[in-house]
């Protein structure tokens, strides 16, 4: 629940305010004076919104803002006054002030204006973060990471910062790792230089050593002029490898000499060229499995890792969750252009009991998906099909046949078209096909998953999903049996 502070000397009309917050679904906090007020923001740096008295006897409204201002706490403030002095008012709005009312407000006014400055500041941030990354100046400030799991991460990347020590950041996919790396690019000495990122996964095997090194004119059939590297590009600045356990072991070799060296060979080139490169690699594989089965150079891994970072997984820092959903809302509702003012109360429990095994990618894409579908000021848990089916497995697939309007026509059960809602999650399709410690799973593994996938997609019509799957039903059946799933999901759906 989102925290505000109301802060007023005058104890009835406090806990008038603190009545109309708590109506509003928001948690009130409250404060008699400026100091208690700024001992509870230096406390609690997630407090939604405040709500401001000018006139107080100790330190006044304007005081409490002006060492807001120099201890940089950002959280919005809502001024209230008794009386209507416009030099006041004006001056506080210079200050920074979000809103300000007259007392007494009315509830839908006070519950608006709070609404407003919360969506303001969530909007600011994606801003200043956007900002912040396309300028290389990202620091940990811009990245949602209050969860106690994150605190340690936080202090290496300081850390990592203060020299040019290679690093390399561990973590499962769509954790955050290049955000990992843009703070320690953000805030060392390479700040607002070049940060260039190379999905080492991505690139076929053949160009990998020409995107890496850069090529010259001729040097293979194609190569019709010389082209920079990556390595070029990230000249005075950062190189991130991300998936660095992907490449393949001859170019393995180049990169170590890059990093021993400080060379690079474009391909075709007679010389060396220096570089001054900063190196930050990530992997979501056991880059040291990889080096004792021999697919990764042993000698590169321990140059690559000097310093790990290690990122947890989202499911280990749910308490971020709340914020990070605020955080997309903000960006999404307004690249759409929908007035979305956040999410309802049973939604996001949904979203903090969730597993999220393609962590915050995945939640990012979810959130995506919901400001899409909702129709309403707040996205609710229909909004986020997906996770339902997951959480709920069979009880929601059921649901949601039930729910869905009765065809005017006879249709026979295998031809109804499956629910919109109940597509797949526009996740990377590559996670489906790890488990909980990030290596690949089991063949039998991914069998079930896609055949409860399948059901909860068909809303349990067994044919439908035999069909699909391209079994019969009989096999799909023994199937169920062998999994376990026979008794859940069989009974009433086939
Ligand atoms: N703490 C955060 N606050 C806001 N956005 C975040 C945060 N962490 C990650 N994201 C967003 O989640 C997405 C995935 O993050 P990122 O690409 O850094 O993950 P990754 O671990 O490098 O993923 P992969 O392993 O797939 O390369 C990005 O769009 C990023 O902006």
């Amino acid at each position: 629940m989102t925290r505000v502070l109301i802060v007023d000397d005058d104890p009835v009309q406090l806990r008038l305010t603190a009545e109309i917050a708590n109506r509003a679904g928001f948690k009130p906090l409250t404060a008699t004076g400026g100091e208690q007020a700024l001992t509870i923001l230096r406390d609690d740096r997630n407090i939604g919104a405040m709500i401001l008295d000018l006139v107080m006897p100790d330190l006044d409204g304007m005081g409490v803002m002006e060492v807001m201002a120099r201890e940089g706490l950002t959280t919005p403030v809502i001024i209230q006054t008794a009386t209507a002095s416009l030099e006041t008012v004006v001056s506080a709005m210079r200050q920074g002030a979000a809103d300000y009312f007259v007392k007494p407000v009315s509830p839908e006014r006070l519950v608006i204006s709070l609404r407003n400055a919360m969506k303001l500041d969530a909007l600011e941030a994606v801003v200043r973060a956007e900002r912040a990354r396309r300028t290389g100046t990202f620091t940990a400030a811009d990245m949602i990471a209050k969860a106690p799991a994150m605190a340690r991460v936080i202090t290496l990347c300081a850390k990592a910062a203060k020299s040019p020590i290679p690093v390399l950041v561990e973590g499962e996919t769509g954790v955050g790792k290049e955000l990992i790396a843009r703070i320690i690019q953000g805030t060392g000495d390479r700040a607002g230089k070049p940060f260039i990122t190379v999905n080492c996964g991505a690139i076929p095997p053949n160009l990998v050593e020409s995107v890496l090194f850069g090529h010259k004119k001729g040097a293979f059939t194609g190569a019709i002029a010389d082209q920079a590297g990556k390595f070029a590009e990230a000249h005075n600045g950062t190189l991130f490898l991300d998936e660095v356990g992907e490449l393949p072991l001859e170019t393995q070799v180049k990169l170590l000499r890059a990093l021993q060296e400080g060379e690079i060979e474009p391909v075709g080139a007679s010389r060396p060229e220096r570089v001054n490169v900063r190196v930050i690699s990530a992997t979501n594989r056991r880059l040291l499995n990889l080096a004792k089965s021999g697919e990764f150079r042993e000698d590169l891994y321990y140059r690559l890792n000097v310093f790990p970072i290690y990122v947890p997984p989202l499911r280990e820092r749910a308490e971020d969750i709340p914020a990070l959903v605020n955080h997309f809302i903000a960006r999404f509702a307004a690249e759409a252009r929908k007035r979305i003012l956040g999410i309802a109360p049973p939604a996001l429990d949904l979203l903090v009991d969730y597993a999220w095994p393609g962590n915050i990618r995945q939640l990012e894409n979810a959130v995506y998906r919901a400001i899409v579908l909702c129709d309403g000021a707040y996205l609710e848990p229909v909004d986020f099909p997906q996770i339902v089916a997951q959480t709920n497995g069979r009880d929601s697939a059921v649901s949601a046949i039930a729910a869905s309007p009765a065809p005017k026509v006879p249709v026979h059960i295998d031809d109804v078209p499956a629910r919109e809602r109940m597509l797949p999650d526009p996740m990377p399709r590559s996670d489906r096909f790890l488990d909980a410690s990030g290596e690949i799973a089991a063949l039998a593994e991914i069998e079930r998953a896609a055949i409860v996938f399948a059901i909860a997609h068909y809303g349990g019509r067994m044919s439908r999903v035999a069909r699909a799957l391209k079994i019969g039903r009989s096999t799909l059946y023994r199937k169920l049996h062998e999994y376990g799933l026979a008794e859940d999901l069989i009974s009433d759906a086939a």
